[in-house]
This record gives C-alpha cells, sequence and structure tokens, in this order.
C-alpha cells in the first residue's frame, strides 16, 4: 500500500498505563550478560509484537513514525460522531469539561450557535456519543500495536477547521504532539486521527515529516505568522527546512496513527462553500480514561 496516498478520519491519542519501571521501546535481552560489544539494537522499537500489524505495516511505523490504515471506521460510526458534534454546536449538549474552540481569525464575533463558530471541541470524555470514538474495537485493536495492552485515552479532540478567512489562521503549524503531553514514555502513546470525510491539501491536509520521530523534543513557540496565530498553536522553528514533507490524503474512516514526537501541522483550508468543504473533524483522545478492550 502506498501510504503517503492513504487517507485518514478520526483521531484518538493514547497511551499506555505501564508499571513504573517500564523502558518503553528498547528491547533488553531476557537472559545472559551483555557486553557492550554484544549489543544490538532492537529490531522493532516502536510497535509491539502481535499477528494485527504486517512486516511491511510494522517496519513502515518503525521507520516513518506513522501509518495509515485505509477505511478503518464506518460510515455509520462517523454518521454518529458529527451528528452529535451538530447538536454540540447547536448548544443542545454541555458538558462541564469540554472545551470547544474557535478560530483566532471569528474569536471576537458575535456567538451564533452553528458548525460556523466551532473550530474545536477538546476533552470529549464525559460526551458518551463522541467517546464512543475511543473505544471502537477497530480503533483499539491498531492502538495496542503501538501502546501494548492496558490503554488509556489521554484527551480527546475533534477539528472542524473552518475555511479560511484569507489570513490563515487555519492552519496548524509544525508541531510535535509531546510538547502539549506531561506523560511518558514516548513510544508508548499514540495518536489515532481519522478522516471524517474526504481531507486532502485543498482542505488542509496532515502534513508531515516521515522519521522525526526518531529525533527529540525540540522548543516550540508561536510562528511569526501575519494573519495571526490561535491560541496554543505553537510550532518548532528549526526543523530541517530540507526534510521531505507528505501531505496524507485521505478518505472517510481512514486512520492515521502516529508517534507523539513526529513533526506534523496542516495547512489551510482553501476550499470555499463552507458547507461542502468544512467538515473536517477528527477526534483525538489525550485525557484520562481507562478503557478496556
Ligand atoms: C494538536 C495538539 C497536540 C496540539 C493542540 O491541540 S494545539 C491547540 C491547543 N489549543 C488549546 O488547547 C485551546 C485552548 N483553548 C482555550 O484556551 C479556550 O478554549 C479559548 C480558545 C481561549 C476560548 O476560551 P473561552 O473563555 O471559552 O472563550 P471566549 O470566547 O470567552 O474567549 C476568551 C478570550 O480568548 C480569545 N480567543 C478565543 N479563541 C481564540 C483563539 N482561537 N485564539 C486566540 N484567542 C482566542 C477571545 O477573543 C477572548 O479574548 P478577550 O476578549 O479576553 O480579549
Ligand atoms: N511559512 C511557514 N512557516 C512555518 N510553517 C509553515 C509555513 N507554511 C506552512 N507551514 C506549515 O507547514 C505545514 C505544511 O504546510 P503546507 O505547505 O502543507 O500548507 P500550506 O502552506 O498552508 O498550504 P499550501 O502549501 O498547500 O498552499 C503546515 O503545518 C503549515 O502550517
Ligand atoms: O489536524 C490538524 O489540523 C492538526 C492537528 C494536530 O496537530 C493533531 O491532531 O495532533
Ligand atoms: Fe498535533
Ligand atoms: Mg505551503
Amino acid at each position: 500500500m502506498n501510504q503517503c496516498q492513504a487517507a485518514a478520519r478520526l483521531r484518538v491519542a493514547l497511551g499506555h498505563l505501564g508499571q513504573p519501571s517500564a523502558r518503553a521501546g528498547v528491547a533488553y535481552p531476557t537472559s545472559g550478560a551483555v557486553s557492550p560489544n554484544s549489543f544490538h539494537p532492537p529490531q522493532f522499537q516502536y510497535t509491539r509484537d502481535n499477528d494485527v500489524l504486517s512486516l511491511e505495516q510494522r517496519n513502515f511505523y518503525e521507520e516513518n513514525g506513522f501509518l495509515v490504515i485505509k477505511n478503518l471506521v464506518s460510515d455509520a460510526d462517523i454518521q454518529r460522531f458529527r451528528d452529535q458534534f451538530e447538536r454540540i454546536c447547536r448548544g443542545e449538549v454541555k458538558l462541564e469539561q469540554m472545551m470547544i474552540m474557535r478560530d483566532v481569525s471569528i474569536a471576537k464575533s458575535e456567538y451564533i450557535p452553528s458548525e460556523r463558530m466551532i473550530s474545536k471541541i477538546q476533552y470529549f470524555e464525559d460526551d458518551k456519543e463522541l467517546f464512543r470514538y475511543c473505544t471502537l474495537p477497530e480503533i483499539l485493536k491498531y492502538v495496542e500495536c503501538f501502546t501494548g495492552p492496558n490503554i488509556m485515552a489521554m484527551h480527546t479532540m475533534l477539528i472542524n477547521k473552518p475555511p479560511d478567512s484569507g489570513k490563515k489562521t487555519s492552519r496548524h503549524p509544525l508541531h510535535q504532539d509531546e510538547h502539549y503531553i506531561s506523560f511518558r514514555p514516548s513510544n508508548k502513546i499514540v495518536c489515532a486521527w481519522t478522516a471524517m470525510e474526504h481531507i486532502d491539501r485543498n482542505n488542509g491536509c496532515l502534513c508531515v515529516l516521515p522519521g522525526t520521530h526518531k529525533g527529540s523534543l525540540k522548543p516550540h513557540d508561536y510562528p511569526n505568522w501575519e494573519g495571526g496565530v490561535n491560541l496554543m498553536f505553537y510550532g518548532i522553528q528549526d526543523y530541517d527546512e530540507n526534510s521531505p514533507r507528505v501531505h496524507l490524503v485521505m478518505e472517510k474512516g481512514d486512520t492515521v496513527f502516529f508517534h507523539p514526537l513526529l513533526i506534523h501541522g496542516s495547512g489551510w483550508n482553501k476550499t470555499q462553500g463552507y458547507r461542502k468543504e468544512v467538515s473536517r473533524y477528527r477526534a483525538r483522545l489525550v485525557k484520562g480514561q481507562r478503557i478496556s478492550l
């Protein structure tokens, strides 16, 4: 499969609840003395042994730090997430923990309940409909390949990227999620990101720098963008400009799993017709609910 052309729709970041002594990602010999000369780098640092991923998929993730699984979430489930998102936009669902965000270009406009006003919902753990995303067996099956068992949803997010106002504020600067995550180990955390409709460069798809998950966490700051930047949209200033970028074109239901150190961002939504193109929703989990498989 050509991963670069695969699509993603919804997004979940999940972590492993390991023992405090767990040394994620580093395979140590189980017996025998180890001299420095006999040490071999582990074959798999970022994926666990099970029979879900093919060898090719494992190698792809190990090398690139992301993996797209096509058509993973059903249309029916995505429709339910979309319906619930619309209920939230209409003000029919209100939950204390849930954070609603507007694009900075309209942050000071009068609030009119509609999906046009909401660019992101965070922390939907208490919303049973949206939280179903984090419990979908097909999502968890893959998450476990990266985190191991005993999975916890750490931060939920549904993004509704608006058509850009012309100021390019709908961009998300290149960043590493680990900047926002206070827990470790990195190699037992994965983000699941599912496209809820066709997403490509025109409406601001995810852009990744393959292989950057092997690097370290870099300093983040607000980008120096003329048109303004959304609150907390920090970016990396000193990434390698020559590092190849891959734009992930995704279809409804496609899901990308990626490592928290992978450098990624998203471009601006150039499409006009708000209704037709706007619904670039994703959900992402990152905050404290244990999930059973
Ligand atoms: C992908 C992942 C790994 C990384 C990320 O998620 S990066 C993005 C993380 N972003 C966040 O966590 C967003 C945090 N969100 C928030 O702090 C809040 O939801 C707010 C966006 C500020 C909204 O707060 P809230 O008080 O409910 O709403 P208000 O409408 O009363 O606005 C309060 C003041 O904030 C301003 N504001 C609202 N939205 C934005 C924005 N997008 N960018 C910059 N400023 C904004 C708004 O104009 C208002 O300002 P003042 O009237 O106080 O001067
Ligand atoms: N000048 C820039 N400085 C820093 N980051 C940028 C800059 N331009 C784009 N990016 C970021 O790089 C990533 C990929 O950008 P990409 O080139 O796909 O989008 P774009 O520049 O918004 O749109 P396009 O190039 O398709 O017109 C996104 O995260 C985007 O926010
Ligand atoms: O999809 C986007 O616009 C970027 C969001 C992001 O960085 C993420 O989901 O981690
Ligand atoms: Fe991110
Ligand atoms: Mg560009």
